[in-house]
Formats: structure tokens, sequence, C-alpha cells
């Protein structure tokens, strides 16, 4: 007997202002060519006609969606005070893809939606209104009852998976925020999140030094001795397959991809540029360690060229096509 179909994935549009309606509808558009199961959009709907001339069906239950999907880009239309300019946030459109997020993990909460696929939002928007997470992962743990230290920011591409230990935080406080527990933590929701999301039975993972040349002995810093090996050497124990301290600058290259299914770095660029320098096109951000699925394009809202149709919509699918592979494998395990 087939498996029951999955209920369709929700996807925010993220800030009005940014290029999130505008990837969004063009993976409606292409949809065939881009191998997109059903998904319905939740946030202002005029944000969508202010990009894009396309067919917009406005739903107010999911169970619809997958008939609307046929005819248009079904939308969960939340009205965000005066339209939005693409290309000039405003605190209305702050609020809107907040409530438009909220609404989204609702639905992937409740299970009448698969999964959430989050479109961009501008982090000083959102901090400008009183947001008080660091970013769209501490509030989706924080919405699924799971404390932020065990959820895993991966950013996900065809070779290459990365997650930073510390997010979003001032560089010159990564040290201090750096601790064996927490990069225990990171460290082990990455491998179960490869098992959960991936099915990858027995995965193996990078860790990498903080400092150049892993330290060199301790001549150049001890968080390698101190912080990271007292982490590698507990999830070691645990029977997880794990290596490091390696250095940051030669552990991201083709033969050394090879060797590790993630690497897990120890702040946001020492994850993210190798990612987005290879696969910047078609990167994906995942949270791994929740109880739902939530996925999210690498890029952010692209201010510069919203409303110029010139946003390239593949990362968007990506993200929407791993969202629906991962809620796959979880609904068979
Ligand atoms: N998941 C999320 O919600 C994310 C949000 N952001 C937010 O986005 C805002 C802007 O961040 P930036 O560092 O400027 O990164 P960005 O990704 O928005 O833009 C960087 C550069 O890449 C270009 N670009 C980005 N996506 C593109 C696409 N799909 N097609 C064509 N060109 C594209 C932009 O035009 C810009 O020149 C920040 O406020 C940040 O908080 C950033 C990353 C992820
Ligand atoms: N640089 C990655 C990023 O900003 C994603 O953050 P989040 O909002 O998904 O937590």
């Amino acid at each position: 007997m087939s498996p029951a179909p999955l209920p369709p994935l929700a996807v925010s549009l993220g800030d009005p202002a940014g290029i999130g309606p505008e990837v969004v509808a063009k993976c409606w558009d292409h949809r065939s060519a881009f191998n997109l199961p059903a998904f319905l959009a939740v946030g202002d709907a005029r944000s969508l006609s202010a990009v894009w001339d396309g067919p917009i069906v406005t739903i107010d239950d999911p169970r619809d969606a997958d008939s609307a999907f046929d005819v248009g880009l079904p939308i969960f239309h939340i009205p965000a005070g005066d339209a939005d300019i693409p290309g000039q946030p405003s605190v209305a459109g702050a609020h809107c893809s907040l409530d438009a997020l909220e609404l989204a993990v609702g639905l992937a909460r409740s299970g009448s939606a698969s999964a959430v696929v989050t479109g961009p939002v501008s982090k000083q928007q959102l901090y400008s209104i009183g947001f008080v997470h660091p970013g769209q992962t501490e509030f989706v743990a924080e919405r699924c009852g799971v404390a932020s230290e065990n959820v895993a920011m991966m950013l996900a591409g065809p070779t290459l998976r990365t997650v930073p230990v510390t997010t979003h935080v001032p560089l010159h406080e990564v040290p201090r925020r750096l601790n064996p527990g927490l990069i225990e933590a990171r460290g082990r929701a990455t491998l179960r999140g490869l098992q959960r999301n991936f099915g990858i039975a027995d995965p193996r993972l990078a860790i990498s030094a903080l400092n150049p040349h892993a330290g060199e002995g301790g001549a150049l810093g001890n968080e390698e001795q101190d912080l990271i090996r007292p982490a590698i050497d507990a999830l070691r124990a645990e029977g997880w397959h794990v290596m490091g301290p390696l250095s940051a600058d030669t552990m991201f290259h083709e033969a050394a991809r090879s060797q590790y299914d993630a690497a897990l770095c120890m702040y946001h660029d020492q994850a993210l540029i190798p990612l987005k320098a290879l696969h910047f096109e078609e990167g994906v951000n995942i949270t791994l360690g929740l109880p739902i699925v939530r996925t999210a394009p690498d890029h952010g809202t692209a201010f510069d060229i919203a409303g110029e149709d010139r946003a390239d919509p593949r990362a968007m699918a990506a993200a929407i096509r791993m969202a629906a592979s991962c809620a796959a494998h979880r609904a068979a395990a």
C-alpha cells in the first residue's frame, strides 16, 4: 500500500519588501521544472502582485491548497497595513513577516502543513520591532519548546553541509560563548539530524578548530584543547564518528569534504563562507533538532534587487524540495 500523501508545505514570504515574494512566485511558475510538491504561501498577497502577474488563490484552509495549486499560487493572506514597496522595508512589513512566520510554524506544528519553509526576513527590521531572538532558527525552536542549544542551524548544499556552533553574535563574543557543553549539544543535534532528516545511518562529523592551524599546540590559542577536544571526546564516547579539531582553512577542499557528512564550525562565517562560496544558488538552511521540518533558502532579503525581477529562485526551490524530502523521510521512519 502506498503511503498517504502528506499535507502541503507552508512557505512564509518573509519581508514583503524583500525578494521572498518574488522567489516564491517564481517557484510556482517553474513548479514542474523544479519538481516541487504542492505548497501554500503565507504572507501579504499584495507583495506577490507587486512583483508578479501570475494567478493567486486566497485560501483559509490548508486542505484547499492541493486543489488550488493547479489553478494558482495558494496563499493565506496576511495584510501588512499599507502595501510595501519592494526594496523599501517598513515597520508594518516587519510585523507582517513575523505574523507570517508565526502562522506558518503553527500550521506545521498542528500537522496542517508537512513542513515549514521560511522566506528571508531582515533581522535588523525584526529587532527594531522588539524581536528578541537572534534569528528565525531560535524563534522556531522556542515555538516548538526546544532549548536553543539543542537545535542546529545547518546550511546544506550538494557537496557540503555546515553548522555553526555560535550563530548571530558579534565576532568578539564568540570565544566566551563557546563551551564544551554547547559544542557537544550542537554536535549531537547535527548527528541526529543527519540520521533523521537525511537518512544517513552512521553519520560522520568533522569539527573545526577556532584558531589558525588548530591553535598550533597552544601557541595560537587554547580553545582547541580546553573547549573543543572535550566535546569531541564526549561525542566519541557515545559512539559517534567525529573527527577534529581540524584547521578550518584546510577542511573544505574537495578531498577533505569527502571524509564527512557535516562540518561543525565555531562561528557563523566559518560555516557560511565555504557553503555560500560553493553553493550560493542552491544552499538550504535547515534547522535540526525540531519536532517539525523547517528549511529556508540560504540567502537574505536582498533589498538591493527587490522588485527588479533579478532574484534567482533556485535556493528557495531547493529549500522546498529539501523540506518535502525530509518530511517524507520522517513519515517513513
Ligand atoms: N533566512 C533568512 O531569513 C536570512 C536573512 N538574512 C537577512 O537578509 C538581510 C540582508 O542580508 P545580506 O547579508 O545583504 O544578504 P543577502 O543574501 O540578502 O544579499 C547578499 C547579496 O546577494 C544578492 N542575492 C541574495 N539572494 C539572491 C537571489 N536569490 N538572487 C540573486 N541575488 C541574490 C543580493 O542582491 C546581495 O547583493 C539581513 O538583514 C539579514 O538579516 C540573511 C540571510 C538569511
Ligand atoms: N545567515 C543565516 C541566517 O541569517 C539565517 O538565520 P535564521 O533566521 O534562519 O535563523
